[in-house]
């Protein structure tokens, strides 16, 4: 894209907090730690992914989206904070345009340089994502921090594609990719709470799993990242995919919860 030059200014979506009519559960959050409330009874979380059903990766102009085949229970999460069993459909990153910024939640106000969230939808209760987006209790959003440093050799098969979907609206297929290599080593100790989308439709249907340990990827992993574009291939000014996350949403009471103390 020689002839169009790249800039890196703030998206139009992202610029101020999306006013949402009587949304008091909303999100992102800062996670207080010694504001959150140790539960016993939260159990350590249940994903069972099956590689076979990732189907594509594209580019939605917010993000990049891998996508599963969500018409079967195949690759499921339970446990944890859920009382019902969740279906993968996609799990997706936020980042900044530099590595002192970029996660959505922040704990004790530290903000990490990206953020992974898998989002699972609620197949005991509903048929659909699309139904289960505005639905009670419809989603469950796993939220991994990553930090910048050794290279994360999972991460790279993805890495690797990103360059075939740089524009809005490109879709590749992408197969064979074993999301459970994207989560950290431990995966008991979380915070969990009721929040929102964090783009539009912005509905209050997630239960939020914030794990507590982050993963590892190098600088160069999250420079490929920096490359994607918010705009089209028609469009003249092409904007860098940078700073797609949300400005942080007051808590209005709500209680966070630690399955560790
Ligand atoms: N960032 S996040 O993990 O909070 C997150 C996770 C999933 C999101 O999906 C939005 C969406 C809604 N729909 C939809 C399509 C058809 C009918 C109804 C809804 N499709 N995608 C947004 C943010
Ligand atoms: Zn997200």
């Amino acid at each position: 894209c020689s002839s169009k030059y790249v800039l890196s200014q703030i998206h139009p979506m992202w610029q101020q907090p999306i006013a949402v009519p009587g949304g008091h559960c909303q999100s992102p959050i800062d996670i207080v730690v010694r504001k959150s409330v140790f539960d016993s009874a939260l159990k350590p979380l249940a994903t069972d992914y099956d590689p076979e059903t990732c189907q594509q990766i594209w580019n939605n102009g917010y993000s990049f989206l891998v996508e599963y085949d969500d018409s079967a229970d195949k690759s499921t999460l339970k446990g944890g904070p859920l009382q019902d069993q969740f279906r993968l459909c996609q799990f997706h990153f936020h980042w900044g345009e530099s590595n002192a910024w970029g996660s959505e939640h922040t704990v004790d106000r530290r903000l990490f340089p990206a953020e992974l969230h898998l989002v699972h939808w609620n197949s005991d209760k509903y048929s659909l994502f699309e139904e289960a987006v505005s639905g009670d209790n419809g989603l469950a959003v796993i939220g991994v921090f990553l930090k910048v440093g050794k290279r994360h050799e999972g991460l790279q098969k993805l890495v690797d594609a990103l360059p075939a979907i740089r524009h809005k609206g490109s879709v590749v297929e992408f197969t064979r990719f074993d999301p459970a290599c994207l989560l950290p080593s431990n995966t008991e100790d979380y915070w969990t709470y009721h929040g929102s989308l964090t783009t539009p439709p912005l509905t209050e249907s997630v239960t939020w799993i914030v794990m507590k340990q982050h993963i590892e990827v190098s600088h160069d992993q999250l420079a490929v990242f920096r490359s994607l574009l918010f705009t089209s291939a028609e469009e003249e000014v092409q904007k860098s995919m940078v700073n797609n996350f949300r400005v942080q949403q007051p808590l209005c009471g709500r209680t966070v919860r630690s399955s560790f103390t």
